[in-house]
């Protein structure tokens, strides 16, 4: 399968602060890969370099092949960035609407989406009276609204109480399915990692380097519970977490 994403050498540093050295990742069409790392490790640098937030220095970002990558990415953080003036639908069509979509139209596709996600009876409320998980459904819906390559998730699931996490993560994977998503998850959650991704690497030291890559796989004729704690050990292993 294509890599739709791919990171080659890729280094940052604030000054005579260095940040990454030496990235080497790739995202495969339709795959979810995550990136596990602890606090101030650079994940969000590596994020915002992607998005072309920030300026690369060194290395080579390309994507579909491509080393044209900035602005084909739609990615999401942890604050969903409602607007709170606008419904549900109009927040949901505000990509289409960008892209100078004609507004009937883009009504239309966003009524469309909403009701294939159960979200429509929402459409017409605001950001305010939902709960905090239906927020980021909404959110993540407009995100895949904006149609771009990849999605980058940063941090997405986090502010999240753990029985909304879950259920948002079972819904991710339907979304995942449905559009043929490909994701790069940025987390320091390790039982995330593992439940979404199909890859997962390890970004640690200082500067942060990528430390393992780890394929996650399940064989669903086993414990899937204690497979998981198996590739949680190892990872906390990896990372020197006891
Ligand atoms: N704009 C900036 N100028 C200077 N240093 C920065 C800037 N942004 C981040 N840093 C530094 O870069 C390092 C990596 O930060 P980054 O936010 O990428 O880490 P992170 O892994 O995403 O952490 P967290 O999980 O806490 O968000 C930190 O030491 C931080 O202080």
């Amino acid at each position: 399968m294509k890599k739709t994403l791919e990171i080659k050498n890729l280094s940052y540093s604030f000054g005579d602060n260095h940040i990454l050295k030496d990235i080497n990742i790739y995202v495969k069409e339709n795959e979810m890969v995550a990136i596990v790392g602890s606090s101030g490790v650079g994940k969000s640098t590596l994020f915002n370099l992607i998005a072309g937030v920030l300026k690369k220095q060194s290395g080579e970002i390309t994507i579909d092949g491509s080393d044209d990558y900035i602005g084909k990415v739609a990615y999401m953080l942890q604050k969903d960035l409602l607007f709170e003036h606008k419904t549900i639908i109009n927040n949901v069509i505000l990509p289409l609407i960008i892209a100078k979509i004609d507004k009937k139209v883009a009504l239309e596709e966003g009524r469309k989406i909403l009701k294939q996600f159960n979200l429509e009876k929402y459409a017409d409320k605001y950001p305010k009276q939902l709960s905090g998980g239906m927020r980021q459904r909404v959110a993540l819906i407009r995100t895949y609204m904006f149609k771009r390559n990849i999605f980058l998730l940063d941090e997405a699931f986090s502010a999240l109480d753990a029985i909304t996490k879950k259920e948002l993560h079972k819904w991710y994977l339907n979304l995942k399915k449905e559009f043929n998503l490909t994701t790069l998850l940025i987390t320091h959650d390790i039982e995330e990692a593992i439940f979404l991704s199909d890859r997962i690497y390890i970004l640690a030291n200082k500067p942060g380097e990528i430390i393992k890559e780890i394929k996650i796989e399940i064989n669903p004729n086993e414990d899937i519970d204690v497979q998981r704690l198996f590739y949680k050990k190892e990872i906390l292993n990896i990372m020197n977490i006891e």
